[in-house]
């Protein structure tokens, strides 16, 4: 009975598969291994657009995935889909983010070893979308007891949540993650799912307190006052009006008819119902969550020895309140001193498959800290691809005797070493800035750095560079030279960003708070610690490199996505930025080092016939 049921599977398979190769033979090539003209940039974008003519979105080089986001749905993703790729050959199919996945899995159970899948692309890419079908895929096909499925549940519903707390309207996606979020599924020897983890990285915390012109704050606030119960915005002394809040106003586009927030708050309150949050803990988180937003209304002012006081303790009552701290103690600390910061994470092992979903290089006309550190972490990912995969398969062919050509890549080692370097380094040099006595500005950090790392090859200013280059750097900026094309930064408020202190009065307050969720972030041993808290940046580069860490013992397999319009609409493919996307992401030379993987394999096999 089962075996018939296998042969009517395999036939189905078969067939499918018959279909696909013939409509793929006609469109392109399914893998841009095959390019005759594979160092043409153009037959690159060709393929692409033929390609994604014909809906067909995804195409490989080698096993990397590139997806370009359709906009639009395209009946891919069915269960019957899922069934067709699972424990196929992973080229025997036409390319999908079902085939990397299966081909992760199955690798993992024969050879009990770990696995993580690297999603990059720039906003609106689809990342988060080819995560969630991931995960779906792996809900649908792995082997699954009634009481794991509690569990697969969690990992699913909890999406909404992180969204909701992660997520933001950006001038260019109006769902975008504002951190790097890293998921880990655990299998057990049998290839069950046994449970999992969900770290988030390297938050946009800037974005709480100022939005730029068309851009919200994260999605949780706006939800809150939409849907929320009436009693619950009583008890936390809100207005549903958004336009009441200074940190929800400010980028001028608090309702956005694009976004149901009455609706998501829905899907919100139901994930956190399915994650076990209980009415104490929602109350204390949304205390929290209303907390942001009253202090975010209180009127600060000067009195007559020039030192901050609070006239309108209103705010202040309700802060107090929510947050279970003492009104004359948040008040001493909201206009007096102190500092620190905070952790990181561990988890045990098992054969695990990791997911991250991480934002790619960003490069707008303005670029602030903000965009340095995720440059500087797509700097870092990249530095893996190369020691992972580039170096790995030269190694293998030298080892072999096998003959090839050398391909020559850019190592990017010397970049991050730029950025990241102890004392020397860009991060080193902004917060020696910070630290010095004396009055440091954003122009004395871009002095500093001009005369630290002036002469590296990758850095330029507008005093460094030539009359020709001058003319394109402003007076507060610097440029850098990544490994997929330069990026100006311009260092207002680099300093200021940078520091983020949180005054140690404040932290004594917070540490004797009532609520639960905040007593945990503030924990007292942490006062006793009288050095210095690290700074934004070097809590950046400690959290990347311990990310690193997980990601280093694991075997890669990358997704990379493509946004093939700045309008989200179906069909329109945009050449221009495109090959923007093509060129950021490291498409090309990815494609020349597996090309010549590639040349191998072809003399080898004539060789073996
Ligand atoms: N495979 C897909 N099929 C259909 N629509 C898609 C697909 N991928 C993405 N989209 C559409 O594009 C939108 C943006 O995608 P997504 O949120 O995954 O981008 P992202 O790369 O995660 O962006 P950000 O970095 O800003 O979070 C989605 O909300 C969805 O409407």
């Amino acid at each position: 009975m089962e075996s018939k049921k296998e042969d009517v599977r395999r036939k189905h398979i078969r067939l499918h598969m018959e279909g696909a190769l013939t409509a793929r033979d006609k469109v392109g090539v399914q893998d841009f291994v095959l390019l005759d003209a594979y160092t043409s940039e153009s037959a690159f974008v060709d393929n692409l657009r033929k390609r994604f003519n014909e809906n067909l979105i995804y195409t490989y080089i080698g096993t990397l995935l590139v997806s370009v986001n359709p906009y639009q749905e395209l009946g891919i993703y069915t269960v019957s889909q899922m069934e067709l790729y699972q424990g196929v050959n992973f080229f025997e199919l036409p390319p999908h983010v079902y085939a990397i996945a299966d081909n992760a899995y199955r690798m993992m159970c024969s050879e009990l070893n770990n696995h993580f899948i690297l999603i990059s692309g720039e906003s609106g890419a689809g990342k988060t979308e080819a995560s969630k079908k991931i995960l779906q895929y792996f809900a649908v096909t792995c082997p699954m007891t009634q009481s794991l499925q509690i569990a697969r549940d969690r990992l699913l519903l909890s999406n909404p949540v992180l969204e909701a707390f992660g997520n933001a309207r950006t001038l260019r996606n109006d769902n975008s993650s504002r951190f790097g979020k890293y998921m880990d599924i655990q299998f057990d020897f049998q290839g069950i799912p046994v449970g999992g983890h969900i770290i988030s990285y390297l938050i946009e915390k800037s974005r709480v307190v100022y939005q730029n012109q068309g851009e919200r704050n994260f999605h949780i606030f706006y939800q809150l006052l939409a849907g929320g119960e009436e009693e619950r915005l009583a008890f936390l002394g809100l207005e549903r009006d958004p336009q009441l809040y200074k940190y929800l106003s400010q980028g001028h586009c608090a309702k956005e008819s694009s976004i149901n927030d009455k609706n998501d708050w829905k899907t919100v309150s139901n994930a956190f119902s399915v994650i076990d949050f209980t009415e104490a803990d929602l109350e204390n988180l949304f205390g929290i969550i209303a907390s942001v937003l009253h202090l975010g209304n209180i009127g600060f002012e000067e009195d007559d020895q020039g030192c901050a006081t609070i006239p309108d303790t209103h705010e202040i009552k309700w802060i107090a309140k929510l947050l279970g701290v003492h009104p004359a103690d948040l008040l001493e600390a909201l206009t007096h001193r102190k500092i620190e910061a905070k952790t990181e994470e561990d988890f045990t092992r098992k054969t695990v498959i990791g997911l991250l979903d991480i934002y790619g290089f960003e490069v707008f006309d303005k670029n602030g800290f903000e965009q340095f550190c995720i440059n500087y972490c797509n700097e870092k990912l990249q530095q893996l691809l190369i020691e992972r995969t580039l170096k790995a398969e030269q190694a293998e062919y030298e080892m072999e005797g096998i003959e090839w050509e050398p391909i020559k890549y850019f190592n990017n080692k010397i970049i991050c070493d730029l950025v990241e370097e102890r004392h020397k380094g860009i991060i080193s040099i902004l917060d020696e800035e910070c630290i010095r006595p004396g009055p440091a500005t954003d122009l004395s950090f871009l002095e500093k750095l001009e005369e630290k790392v002036g002469k590296h090859a990758h850095f330029e200013t507008r005093k460094l560079a030539g009359p020709k280059g001058r003319k394109k750097i402003g007076w507060m900026e610097f440029r850098l030279l990544h490994y997929a094309g330069e990026v100006t930064y311009c260092t207002k408020g680099f300093l200021e960003k940078n520091n983020d202190l949180l005054y140690r009065h404040l932290k004594e307050v917070l540490c004797k708070s009532k609520n639960v969720i905040l007593r945990e972030c503030f924990l007292r041993a942490e006062l006793e610690n009288r050095r210095r808290p690290p700074t934004v940046g070097t809590q950046f580069k400690n959290s990347l490199s311990s990310l690193l860490e997980i990601l280093i013992s694991k075997e890669p397999s990358y997704i990379r996505c493509i946004k093939p319009n700045d309008r989200k609409e179906p069909s329109k493919f945009d050449d221009f930025l495109i090959r923007h996307q093509i060129k950021y992401l490291g498409l090309m030379e990815h494609l020349r080092v597996r090309r010549a993987g590639f040349a191998y394999r072809r003399k080898y096999e004539h060789f073996l016939q």
